[in-house]
């Protein structure tokens, strides 16, 4: 007799990384040891998922819980409830906004000890790279950062200044060596710099006037530039929340060309577009902005034949007061960590017959194989048990009292989705359940396998 199982859940339709089929889980210390048509013994507990989807809980590789410093934005407790009520198990936290920023092993402690002590969801921390901690790449790495953020433009945070082409350079030929990716959010800072002083000399701050300050060449000339220096340097580059389709298509052709390279989207790039931002308003401003439909669509398409690697939520909620201002002026990010599986279902499964085990790799498995973290984000024997469980046809409105948020604001509220998570389990523990949170803490922190 082997030791006896933990949890076993049963019934559930269960989407693997290549088919979709009815099968019974078994767990045993928070790891998956047995997937088969019907297994016999009882477990310690049982979860019976008749009629129910099981999905690899969601990995969010693009956060902003902003602990420590300022938590009066957003806080690594409520962001990592707010991740599981949509299904996520995972998510990685930009070294932004938080105060201070994580530029050195300090800040990374400082951080890890608050995630330790407030996330229901496993985490992995972002390193940053800015012009002034060129010096401290190493000392991230040994602390185990999932990898490194950097801004060819004006971050929105002072402390974290934008890189110049020196430290794009140089950065990239240091994480080669410490085979760590580099995440570049991407849009000319010249450009969009220049064209934000002029509107706002002329006092032309409305929506339309930011749309173009962050004109579709904006992100598309940074993503060739950064693409440049990754393809003389071997460095793994990864673009951020690209929302042209244009910008997609310059990711896939340098892969092609043997770059070591990969991108994100957003879910709000797949799902709202430039006149949903003019009826939300400030609620909708996130840069680079989104797009008109007709790129929406190609994204779609882009997302369907591979081209997208992963699809993040970008989370970046401020203080509500910072949205209270004219467009051009007001606090560019959205609030939806919450939304990305439910949206992605609604959107890509039920509208547009986005196959199930593409929804998973988008959400789950790809981000984690990018990393290079094992054993997370597939339904796979001695993976981590860690489960979405879905009601798939189950169709509700968002409303504002069910968000986890520190602030209950997101342009989601209100929308309808069709496939509501019921249940979510990180390692074997049930962190969400019908509508409300059932753990206090107990994430850890992952880290990603390093080869020397
Ligand atoms: N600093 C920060 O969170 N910026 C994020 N917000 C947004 O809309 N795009 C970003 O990169
Ligand atoms: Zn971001």
């Amino acid at each position: 007799m082997g030791k006896s199982m933990d949890l076993v859940i049963r019934n559930g339709v269960v989407v693997f990384p290549d088919r979709v089929e009815k099968a019974d889980i078994g767990v045993i210390d928070g790891k998956i040891v047995e997937i088969s048509q019907e297994i016999s013994q009882d477990g310690k507990e049982v979860i019976d998922a008749a009629g129910k989807h099981i999905f690899p809980a969601a990995t969010d590789g693009h956060v902003h819980f902003d602990d420590p410093g300022r938590t009066e934005w957003e806080t690594i407790k409520n962001g990592s409830q707010a991740l599981a009520a949509g299904g996520g198990g995972v998510f990685f936290d930009m070294p932004l906004n938080s105060s201070p920023c994580t530029l050195d092993r300090v800040n990374f402690e400082k951080k890890l000890a608050i995630a330790k002590r407030d996330s229901v969801c496993d985490f992995g921390l972002w390193g940053g790279l800015c012009p002034t901690n060129l010096d401290k790449l190493e000392e991230l790495a040994e602390c185990g950062v999932v990898g490194f953020k950097a801004f060819s433009c004006f971050s929105g945070i002072d402390e974290f200044p934008g890189i110049d082409d020196y430290t794009a350079y140089k950065g990239m030929e240091k994480l080669k060596k410490l085979n760590l990716p580099l995440m570049v959010h991407c849009e000319n800072d010249g450009i969009t710099g220049k064209v934000t002083g002029l509107k706002n000399a002329q006092n032309k701050t409305g929506v339309k006037d930011y749309f173009e300050a962050h004109a579709p060449i904006t992100e598309i000339e940074s993503i060739s530039r950064m693409i440049t220096f990754a393809e003389e340097t071997g460095c793994k580059l990864i673009i951020a929340h690209v929302s042209t389709a244009k910008g997609v298509e310059l990711v896939t052709e340098a892969r092609k060309r043997g770059v070591d390279i990969s991108c994100e989207t957003i879910g709000h790039y797949l799902i709202l577009t430039d006149e949903d931002v003019e009826r939300l308003g400030t609620l909708g401003k996130c840069s680079p902005p989104i797009r008109d439909a007709a790129n929406q669509q190609k994204m779609w398409g882009k997302l369907f034949n591979g081209e997208i690697t992963f699809i993040s939520s970008d989370h970046s909620p401020s203080d509500p007061k910072l949205k209270e201002k004219e467009f051009m002026k007001a606090w560019g990010g959205i609030s939806g960590c919450q939304s990305t599986l439910p949206a992605v279902l609604t959107h890509g499964y039920h509208d547009r017959k986005l196959m199930l085990t593409k929804v998973a790799a988008l959400t789950a498995s790809n981000v984690n194989e990018v990393f290079h973290i094992e054993g997370k984000g597939k339904i796979q024997t001695g993976f981590d048990a860690d489960f979405a469980i879905v009601d798939l046809d189950k169709e509700y409105v968002l409303d504002a009292d069910s968000l986890f948020y520190l602030h209950k604001v997101s342009p989601y509220v209100g929308m309808k989705f069709k496939g509501q998570v019921t249940q979510t389990i990180v390692r074997g523990r049930t962190i969400f359940q019908d509508g409300k949170i059932t753990a206090v803490s107990g994430g850890k922190l992952i880290t990603p396998a390093r080869m020397s």
